[in-house]
């Protein structure tokens, strides 16, 4: 999924951009850089700068000298969820950075491209070469092949050429670009403090909310679905930055499963509350169950999955007791904050490990009850089919597991790493009659004494609408539909990269 975000204007553009993606650290685990710009009055030239490396934002920014280094007025940064090109190759850490005709060009990007192999077939027999094995890469040298002049019009000209998903910020020059796909695959937020001193803008942008927070700013707004935001140095004195639109799609497509999983509840995705609709989807998941308190009991005993499902499951157990389902939240599993998320991890064996080390069990809490367990969603099931051999271990009386999502049926080719239905706990039992089936079929392999997934219709009751918009959710995960057609003939991640 991956985290970016940018700053302009900021006397400490490398400390803001830390802490932005310190608190996106969620959207991915596997690298993380930050670049900043630094506008040379001797030289009249903007010089760039930059520190990536493997791991989290802290490892990777742990020693405070390196801040030292990174002097400057804008900074972009990036924390990688890898879906095109190796996770553990060095040459795909973003942002990437290059010089050019027009100067220097700096790129981030939240997303993943459906035509980035024929594209980069294109331009290397055109003699480009490429450094790294991303999707991302295809951008920058698109955009320096434009015969425009203006740096914002060589991105324009680039994006109007890739098809999938990108939420980006880009450096150009002194200048800072965010751009979103016309069908608002991914989020992309726009926000500004006002510096005392001056009384100019500085403007923040970033894949969520929370970045936001953690740095005192205000949010503005959304970047729109196709726009293509400008700030320069004219911007932070109106206060208003200039957009560009790419040619809007005939839908939209945010992605619904950012709602589900991926973002944190305490942030604004596509403008709403994360939180709000993660309860919702708790609520409408009561409102479907069929599991009523046993005899003896006078409560359903509900445990969230921490920390994803933790919201869905206040919704459930609230709604719950407003049908007259008394139940009550409780805490039955406890994770190991130092394990981070498991399923953006890559590496089936390393997912398992995790998964094993990051929860344990409260036995006085699930010993001889009936449980209802709550979680986001199954995925691949490393998660589920471990957690309850977890659970049983308790001796519970009963465990009904209850999935705020609809079965994920179908692979992502946005910027979610599944991109086989090989890699889905589904194919397993792709061969049954239908749904039901499937779902006694799941429910036997992971082992509960019940299995219930929230409907599609539920899912998308839980989400706000949009005006004026025939369809603004991407469901294909859940149903097929995929509202960005799939140029590339393989989805095989690693295909551009040496062994190392
Ligand atoms: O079926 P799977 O392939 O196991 O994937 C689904 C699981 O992974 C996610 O949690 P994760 O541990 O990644 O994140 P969290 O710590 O934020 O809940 C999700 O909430 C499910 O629990
Ligand atoms: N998850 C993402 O947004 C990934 C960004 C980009 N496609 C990469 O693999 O690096
Ligand atoms: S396929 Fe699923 S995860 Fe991917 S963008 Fe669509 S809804 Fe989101
Ligand atoms: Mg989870």
């Amino acid at each position: 999924m991956c985290g970016v975000f940018g700053v302009y204007n900021s006397k400490t553009p490398a400390e803001d951009t830390f802490y932005g993606l310190y608190s996106l650290q969620h959207r991915g685990q596997e690298a993380a850089g930050i670049v900043v710009a630094e506008y040379d009055e001797n030289k009249h030239k903007t010089i760039y700068r930059q520190h990536k490396g493997m791991g989290l934002v802290a490892e990777v920014f742990k020693d405070p000298a390196i801040f030292k280094k990174l002097p400057g007025h804008a900074a972009i940064g990036h924390n990688r969820y890898s879906t095109t090109g190796a996770s553990k190759s060095t040459s795909n850490i973003q942002p990437f950075s290059l010089t050019y005709r027009s100067g220097n060009l700096a790129i981030a990007h939240n997303g993943n491209l459906t035509n980035s192999r024929t594209l980069r077939k294109e331009l290397t027999e055109r003699g480009i070469i490429f450094q790294a094995s991303s999707d991302t890469e295809i951008i920058p040298h698109l955009a320096a092949l434009s015969k425009e002049k203006e740096p914002v019009h060589q991105i324009y000209h680039a994006l109007r050429q890739v098809k999938g998903a990108f939420s980006l910020v880009i450096l150009a020059n002194d200048q800072l670009i965010a751009a979103r796909d016309p069908y608002g695959v991914r989020p992309l937020a726009l926000g500004k403090t006002t510096d005392p001193d001056t009384g100019d803008a500085i403007f923040y942008v970033a894949s969520e909310t929370c970045a936001f927070d953690i740095l005192s700013v205000d949010y503005v707004r959304d970047i729109e679905p196709g726009e293509i935001l400008l700030i320069d140095k004219t911007s932070i004195r109106t206060h208003k930055p200039i957009s560009l639109y790419l040619p809007p799609s005939k839908r939209k497509a945010r992605c619904i499963f950012e709602y589900v999983y991926f973002a944190r509840p305490d942030s604004l995705v596509f403008t709403h509350s994360v939180d709000k609709i993660r309860r919702n989807l708790g609520k409408n998941l009561a409102r479907e169950s069929m599991v009523e308190p046993s005899n003896d009991d006078k409560h359903q005993i509900v445990v969230s999955v921490p920390d994803s499902s933790n919201t869905a499951a206040l919704g459930f157990v609230r709604e719950s007791n407003k049908i007259c389902r008394p139940a009550r939240f409780e805490h039955g599993l406890i994770r190991n904050h130092y394990v981070g998320r498991t399923f953006i991890q890559p590496g089936k064996q390393s997912r398992e490990i995790k998964v094993r080390s990051k929860y344990n069990i409260i036995r006085g809490v699930l010993q001889d009850r009936q449980i209802v367990v709550i979680d986001d969603s199954i995925v691949r099931g490393t998660t589920a089919k471990m957690l309850i051999k977890l659970i049983r271990e308790a001796n519970p009386k009963e465990i009904h597991l209850h999935i705020s999502s609809a079965p994920i049926t179908n692979p992502c080719f946005y910027g979610m790493d599944f991109p086989t239905k090989g890699q889905l706990l589904t194919y397993l039992f792709a061969d049954t009659k239908d749904h039901d089936e499937e779902v006694e079929k799941i429910r036997e392999y992971i082992g509960v004494d019940s299995l219930k997934y929230l409907s599609l219709q539920g899912m998308l009751n839980s989400a706000p609408r949009f005006e004026n918009e025939t369809q603004s959710y991407c469901t294909a995960c859940f149903t097929g539909d995929y509202p960005i057609s799939m140029d590339d003939a393989t989805t095989d991640k690693e295909e551009y990269d040496n062994e190392e």
